[in-house]
Formats: C-alpha cells, structure tokens, sequence
C-alpha cells in the first residue's frame, strides 16, 4: 500500500461504533472479522514497478472468498479498507455472486491505472485494470492474480467525484467510454443529476445488484483529512450522504466499500473527522435517512 496504516481503517471504523449504529438502524449486524492478509518478505514483481504484487494477491483471493460467502448468505456486505486495491478482491467476490452487477465507483481517483500506466506502482491505483474485460489485453499477468476473471464490462462502471486523473487513465475513460461524472459534473448539474444519470445509464431498467465502492478521499479533505491521497474540492457531506441514501433506496445495494481511511496519518481530531465522516457514509448505505 502506499502509506503504511489502512490496515488499522476497520479496527478505527468499529472504536468509532460502526456496529452499534448499524444494530440502532435495526439491522442484523454480522462482523466478520479481519481477512487474513500474510505479507510476503520477498513481494516485489521484477521487472515491472509494482508494489506488494503478493500481499495484495493474497489479500484480494481472501477477500473475493469472505465477500462470495456473505453475499451468497443473502446479507449485504459491508467491506472495510484499507487500501483501495481492496476492491479486486471485494468485486471479483461480488461478480461470482452476482455476475450482473454494476458498480458506482466514488472517487477523487479513477483507480484504473495498468501496472504499465502507473507512475507510483501503487496498486491502489490500479484495481478497476484488473477487473475490466477490455483492458485485459494491456494487462501484464502478476503472479498471485491468476485467480481473478475479468468480470466488468466498461459499461458496467460510473464515476462520481473524480478529480486527480492520470493522463494513462484520462486516455483509458476515453477510449472505452466509462460514463464518468468528475466534480466538474457535481458542480455543473448538482449531485441529484449525477446520480440520477448514473443509474440510468447503469441501470436503465433498475434492476441491477450494485456494488459501491467508496474511497474516503472522494470526500472534501476537510471532510476526510486522515487518508492518503487527499485531492482539494471534495463532496460534501450532504452530497456523500444524497449519494448513498438514493443507493440504498434501490434496495438493491449488494455489496459496499469503504476504502482509504488511514488513522495513522493526521492527528486525533483528523482521525474522529474521518471516522465520523466514514461512519456517516455507511449509515446512510443501509437504511440511514436525513429525513428519520
Ligand atoms: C491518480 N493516480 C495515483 C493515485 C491513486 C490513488 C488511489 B486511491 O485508492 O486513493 O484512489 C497518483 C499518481 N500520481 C502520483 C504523484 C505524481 C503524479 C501521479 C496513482 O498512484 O496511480
Ligand atoms: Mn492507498
Ligand atoms: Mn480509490
Ligand atoms: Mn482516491
């Protein structure tokens, strides 16, 4: 991961009371506890610039498996970060579920750099590459990763919030034609249009599983301050909030991520700033409403 330190985002997420606001929602709470993640003493990939190709291997084949067991138990899974490369697992389990899933993917970032387009090496950067079936020709094969099928079609994903695009990624959302709705898009037509837009374009029909995944960095920085990419110009609360009430209104909300919180960066009021924020997010994913 590129910072030390999301491993502790779940065990920051659960201090703060995630599952004693869950059960007030009235819901039946499961933990699952924490997916063993072995790191590898020797976790470098030769002759490409990729970081803890292992770790992340590991931790993405144990992910999938936890995720597949939740969803096939008929609840709705709850998958706390922790790097946002959580997601090649959390997905790729999903899509065995439920193959017809979409995802709405909320982020400053686009996560969908190539292990070839990256400049960091920070698989962070890279999970939707992973995952997405016309990319797979570009995609170099990492050991560990044999597991993964691709099982996204482009059509199948929507941005909300980006606005920290590499240039390999800008060039990727354009050649495919991923409906992507940057903060620019937020801030042109308001965030009821967006997420409007979004289904539709998703989902026309409304019938879809779908699978949210939420950085904390697509947050306003004041909002979410202990994570490790920080970009300027975030959602709000409120427009975080609006995006996973409508959601969750869906009823079908299958699966969610909440990636990137990182205790170990900022100070103790950073770190309660983004749990709050986080914890406000998830409420508002499953069954949380502003208006009681
Ligand atoms: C925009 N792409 C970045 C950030 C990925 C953030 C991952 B997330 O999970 O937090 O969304 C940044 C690449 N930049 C690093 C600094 C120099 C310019 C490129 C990358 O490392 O690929
Ligand atoms: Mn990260
Ligand atoms: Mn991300
Ligand atoms: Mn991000």
């Amino acid at each position: 991961m590129a910072k030390p330190g999301t491993e502790h985002g779940p065990d920051a997420l659960r201090e703060g009371g995630l599952i004693k606001k869950l059960m007030g929602l009235g819901l039946d709470v499961h933990d699952y506890g924490d997916v063993g993640t072995p790191s590898h003493e020797d976790d470098h990939h030769f002759d490409l610039p990729v970081k803890n190709p292992k770790h992340v291997a590991t931790a993405s084949e144990n992910i999938a498996a936890d995720v597949y067991n939740v969803i096939k138990s008929g609840r709705t899974c709850l998958a706390l970060g922790g790097d946002h490369s959580m997601a090649i697992g959390s997905i790729f389990g999903h899509s065995l579920a439920e193959p017809e899933h979409v995802v709405v993917w909320v982020d400053a970032h686009a996560d969908i750099n190539t292990p070839l387009t990256s400049s960091s090496g920070n698989m962070h950067g890279m999970p939707l590459s992973f995952l997405v079936k016309e990319l797979q020709p570009y995609i170099s094969k990492l050991p560990g990763f044999e597991f993964i099928k691709p099982c996204l079609s482009a059509k199948n994903i929507a941005y909300i919030g980006l606005r920290d695009v590499d240039p390999g990624e800008r060039y990727i959302i354009e050649k495919l034609g991923i409906q992507s709705f940057s903060m620019s898009e937020v801030d042109r037509h308001g965030i009821k249009d967006v997420v409007e837009k979004a289904m539709h374009y998703l989902d026309p029909e409304g019938v879809k599983p779908i699978h949210l995944s939420f950085d904390i960095d697509a947050l306003d920085p004041s909002l979410a301050p202990s994570t490790g990419t920080p970009v300027p110009g975030g959602l709000s609360i409120r427009e975080g909030n609006y995006i996973c009430e409508e959601l969750a209104a869906t009823g079908r909300l299958t699966c969610v991520d909440i990636a990137e919180v990182n205790p170990s960066l900022g100070n103790e009021r950073d770190n309660l700033i983004t749990v709050n924020s986080a914890l406000s997010i998830i409420t508002h994913c499953f069954g949380g409403r502003r208006q009681g």
